[in-house]
């Protein structure tokens, strides 16, 4: 038994005071105390009642050979044994002739302390030893298991130092073979010959020395740069984990354009991050290769981040972008709060790729002039990227064959492209390409060869038409058939040799998660920029420029489109019918006031004369139905009679006759909107905010 001072809350109604631990066992001290208290507690009952002093014998010898049983049991030393027996045997022996002599003589009660402390202390000591030994056994554990681990990496180092020497003629040191954690291969690192041999000589002989090794297909020995120019690092693969499907992870914690975006993971489970601050993106793969779920784990990775504003040009109907768009559409989130689309902007015709590309352009030349001080300050010339400023990253499906396309409209489009391409890196605009060849019109392109640097080739297990030597020039030892899956080819970095690679897969149920979890983290665009942008950008969600996003939503009492990553309404509940025209037009209104409202603490951005958004435009433009202009009308009555006092958004909603079917949201946005426009005033913030007419505000 021993005591421990109780460090938890004291529960209440307990007494105060040390916490008894009767499940304890025992230390040399109270060991010692329990054996001899029990000692004299037997000898003086015994001496009392007459009990025989021969019992008292075969009790120690009893518990002397149940102890030494026990002991034996838990592995203990012999000394720890002897000294369990020997204090049993010891005690009874006292009490036997305590019993017979009397116990309570200065001689027994003398004979006794000096038993019980002789105990203790040989306790002591070979519990001292007990846990030395204990320590030794578990090291020399160790020692067994890292002898084991040195042997099968000198094996392993063994055998390859001799087979670099056989297949590429040359003689390496190996001085350590590195196990990957994810148990899928192992890295080696040597030292080159002297004589000037580099890494080059062994990469070249990657698939002899793939062969030579015996590798499973799509496992490589893939050389390249060593920690100086005289090693080299050889990353051999033995498990394959490019066959198999791995699902996007569900962290979707913020990220930012410098620390790089994930884009898949290599074959040792390391995650490939692209870098895209001043580099653009080209991702080749055939139809069928996964090319489609790559753009939209791509498109993932930008809403997730707080720096990034996401444009997308996919002149296939726009399917790229919209379910990045659609679960803004099919309602609030939880709360109901509204639900910003996963992209800022998306195109899905040629006009409205004009549009985007101009404004762009617009918006490159615009913050080369605006941001001068600011990069002074800074002392750079790169534009600083960052929440307030963000980069706007232009992802174009099939934007390589726009390039490569005769059509005249076309070219122009890719002119704009190019322009955006040459001009636009210092002020924070990027592309992403994708193309379903690596054709010469695309990479013959000296503009994409010197500013596309960071590169993906899905090859799907297509053969035809996939130039990797063209692709990542200066690699050696890439083969089509060594990624031969869906999702699965090479990707290289300036940061990031070619290697292989394997791209999340991402279905709509996640693209759905991401876009309402990021919802409040994307960043809005600057002012500067916003005013550079103008109209064009301002009125990008508008009703006539967004009809076709209705198009594409099905009709109550139609069936749902089959999976093909569009149909996002179809996750919703089957009681709950999709969205009236009218309301959709309603709800991307109420979208379009808070795209360009900043994130609460977050300065605002938007431009003096809210060209980010102009609802009240759409008053005069008859871009809506007379429904709705008199819900607005009526809601502009009640601002008006609420005097300078003001109202809010849930006091408008409650006073709005009801027939006018205006939801809360829509009141909002239109609140928003006019006091950007000048119409009211907007007093106080969170639940407190109200608005007031103009007419009742001060000086007017
Ligand atoms: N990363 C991946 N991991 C596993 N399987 C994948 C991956 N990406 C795509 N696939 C599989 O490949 C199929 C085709 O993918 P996807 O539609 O993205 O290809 P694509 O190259 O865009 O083809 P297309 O141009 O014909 O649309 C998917 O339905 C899926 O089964």
């Amino acid at each position: 038994m021993t005591t421990t001072t109780a460090k938890t809350k004291k529960p209440k109604g307990k007494a105060p005071g040390p916490v008894w631990d009767w499940t304890a066992g025992h230390g040399p001290v109270t060991g010692a105390l329990s054996a001899t208290s029990g000692c004299l507690a037997v000898a003086t009952t015994g001496a009392a009642t007459g009990m025989p002093p021969g019992w008292a014998l075969t009790i120690g010898t009893a518990g002397a050979i149940g102890h030494t049983i026990t002991s034996l049991r838990d592995r203990l030393s012999a000394r720890t044994v002897a000294m369990r027996a020997a204090s049993w045997l010891l005690g009874a022996g006292w009490t036997t002739w305590a019993i017979t002599t009397g116990p309570l003589t200065w001689a027994a009660l003398g004979s006794l302390a000096a038993l019980g402390a002789g105990i203790g202390t040989s306790a002591r000591a070979t519990l001292l030893r007990e846990e030395a030994r204990e320590l030794e056994a578990i090291a020399a554990a160790e020692r067994q298991v890292a002898r084991e681990l040195s042997a099968e990496r000198r094996a392993i180092a063994a055998e390859w130092a001799d087979r670099i020497h056989r297949v590429c003629g040359i003689s390496v040191r190996i001085l350590a073979i590195e196990q990957w954690p994810t148990n899928t291969g192992f890295t080696i690192d040597a030292e080159l010959p002297p004589g000037g041999t580099t890494y080059e000589r062994i990469a070249q002989y990657a698939p002899q020395l793939s062969a030579d090794a015996r590798l499973p297909h799509g496992c490589t020995a893939t050389a390249t740069a060593g920690i100086d120019q005289g090693r080299v690092l050889i990353d051999v693969t033995t498990v394959n984990v490019l066959a198999g499907e791995i699902t996007y992870p569900t962290d979707y914690s913020p990220l930012s354009l410098h620390t790089g975006i994930p884009w898949g993971v290599r074959t040792d489970g390391r995650e490939v991050l692209a870098y895209l601050r001043e580099q653009c993106a080209l991702v080749v793969g055939p139809t069928g290769s996964g090319k489609t779920n790559m753009a939209h784990t791509i498109l993932a990775g930008f809403a997730r981040t707080t720096d990034v504003l996401t444009w997308v040009i996919d002149l296939n109907a726009g399917s790229a972008g919209l379910p990045w768009v659609r679960p803004a559409l099919d309602g609030g989130g939880s709360g109901g709060t509204v639900v910003r689309p996963g992209v800022d902007w998306l195109a899905a015709d040629y006009d409205e790729a004009m549009l985007m590309l101009t404004a762009a352009v617009r918006i490159a030349k615009h913050r080369k002039t605006a941001y001068q001080d600011l990069m002074t300050q800074a002392n750079t010339d790169l534009l600083p990227i960052s929440d307030r400023i963000p980069q706007i990253m232009i992802v174009i499906d099939e934007g390589a064959e726009i390039l490569a396309s005769p059509d005249r409209a076309l070219r122009s489009l890719a002119e704009k492209i190019l322009e955006v391409i040459r001009i636009a890196r210092a002020m924070g605009i990027r592309t992403v390409l994708t193309a379903l060849g690596a054709t010469g019109s695309v990479l013959g392109n000296l503009m994409i060869r010197r500013e596309a640097k960071v590169r993906v080739a899905l090859t799907g297990g297509e053969k035809e038409g996939m130039d990797l030597a063209k692709q990542f020039p200066g690699s050696r030892g890439l083969r089509v058939d060594q990624a031969p899956y869906k999702g699965a080819g090479f990707m290289a970095t300036p940061e990031s040799p070619a290697a292989l690679f394997k791209s999340w897969r991402i279905l709509p149920n996640q693209i759905r998660d991401i876009v309402h979890t990021t919802s409040d983290r994307h960043p809005t665009l600057d002012t500067l920029s916003a005013k550079a942008a103008g109209a064009d950008y301002a009125r990008r969600w508008d009703h006539g420029r967004t009809a076709w996003i209705r198009d594409h939503t099905p009709q109550p009492g139609t069936a749902p489109a089959p999976a093909a990553g569009l149909n996002l309404t179809a996750l919703r509940t089957e009681q709950q019918p999709a969205p009236e025209p009218d309301d959709i037009t309603r709800q991307f209104r109420d979208i379009v006031a808070q795209l360009d409202t900043p994130a609460p603490g977050r300065p605002s951005t938007r431009p003096d004369n809210g060209q980010g958004l102009n609802l009240s435009a759409l008053r005069n433009s008859g871009a809506e139905g007379g429904e709705d202009t008199s819900a607005r009308d009526a809601v502009l009555a009640i601002l008006l009679a609420a005097g300078p006092e003001g109202t809010g958004a849930s006091a408008i909603t409650r006073a709005l006759p009801p027939e006018h079917g205006t939801t809360r949201q829509t009141i909002v946005g239109w609140l928003r909107a006019w006091a950007e426009d000048g119409t009211a005033v907007r007093i106080g913030t969170g639940t407190k905010t109200r608005y007031v007419h103009h007419r009742h505000t001060p000086g007017t």
